[in-house]
């Protein structure tokens, strides 16, 4: 294959202003996260932890219909057993907790559908601003799995019990508005508008000196150590392995593997 013509699975940039735009770059898969996907979202966080010039993280999707339709099922479908599960669980729960972590403002940017994983990836950003036509839903009890990246440990950080047992314990997906109401979007804009309300987003925090910035976040993730987020973590990822090696889960991925 030509250099050319290699497809990176994700792009990250850092721009002048002091925005570090990640972005999920397998569209013909709806921005499914696969191993790629994870090892470029762990550097990107890295690389915006030790970069004194970036002062925001933002994380999109490619394409107008998908931000993340979460871990890759065919991909992942291979993983059998609790072990095999645990293997690629546990590493991207960790990179959540790195995300949920970093010393900076972090926004997802929903600019289409966002299920199972890709929700999870959401929640650990500070704020969520997504596109009206955004379908967002955690999918995986549909699986017979539960949150298996430390997204329902992230929810009760953020949202309402009731809010985030409803989204959870339903499966449902939901519109970007309902999102709102349940507090798990804070911003829902026209995909026309979404540039424009980015910017209007971003002025004032980039205004900000970095030490401010960072000041607000560590007030965070002190709490957030404090209370024993990453152990809980850990332990959801750890109840969803059990989860995965079971019959159910096995089955609904093969059904959705053989739907066409
Ligand atoms: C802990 C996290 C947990 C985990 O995986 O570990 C999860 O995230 S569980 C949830 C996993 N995600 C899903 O179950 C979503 C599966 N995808 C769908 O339900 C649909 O594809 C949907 C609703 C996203 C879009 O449906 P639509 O009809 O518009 O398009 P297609 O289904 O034809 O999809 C187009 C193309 O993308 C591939 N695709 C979509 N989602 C995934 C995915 N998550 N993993 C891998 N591939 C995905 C789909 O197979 C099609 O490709 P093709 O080569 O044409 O088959």
């Amino acid at each position: 294959m030509q250099k050319g013509d290699l497809q990176m699975e994700y792009q990250f940039t850092v721009k002048e202003d002091g925005r570090a735009v990640f972005v999920i770059n397998r569209a013909h898969k709806k921005n499914a996260i696969n191993y790629e996907v994870m090892k470029g979202l762990k550097d990107a966080i890295t690389a915006c932890k030790e970069n004194d010039d970036v002062k925001v993280l933002l994380i999109t999707g490619a394409g107008q219909d998908a931000f993340c339709s979460g871990g890759d099922v065919q991909l992942f479908h291979a993983l059998k057993t609790e072990e095999e599960a645990y293997s690629m669980l546990y590493p991207m729960g960790g990179i959540l907790y790195e995300l949920m972590t970093l010393p900076k403002p972090t926004i997802a940017v929903i600019n289409g559908i966002a299920l199972g994983g890709g929700c999870e990836l959401a929640s650990a950003c500070d704020i969520r601003i997504a596109v009206d036509s955004a379908k967002i839903g955690f999918i995986q009890g549909r699986l017979g799995i539960t949150t298996g990246w430390g997204g329902t440990t992230i929810l009760q950080e953020k949202l309402s019990p009731q809010s985030a047992l409803h989204m959870l314990y339903s499966a449902s997906t939901f519109s970007a508005e309902e999102g709102k109401e349940y507090g798990f979007i804070q911003r829902v804009v026209s995909a026309s508008a979404l540039e424009e309300s980015m910017k209007q987003l971003l002025e004032p925090l980039l205004q900000k000196s970095a030490s401010v910035l960072r000041q607000y976040k560590t007030l965070y993730t002190k709490r957030w150590e404090a209370n024993g987020l990453f152990a809980r973590m850990q332990e959801e990822i750890q109840g969803c392995a059990v989860l995965w090696a079971g019959e159910e889960h096995h089955q609904a991925v093969e059904s959705f593997l053989q739907r066409k």
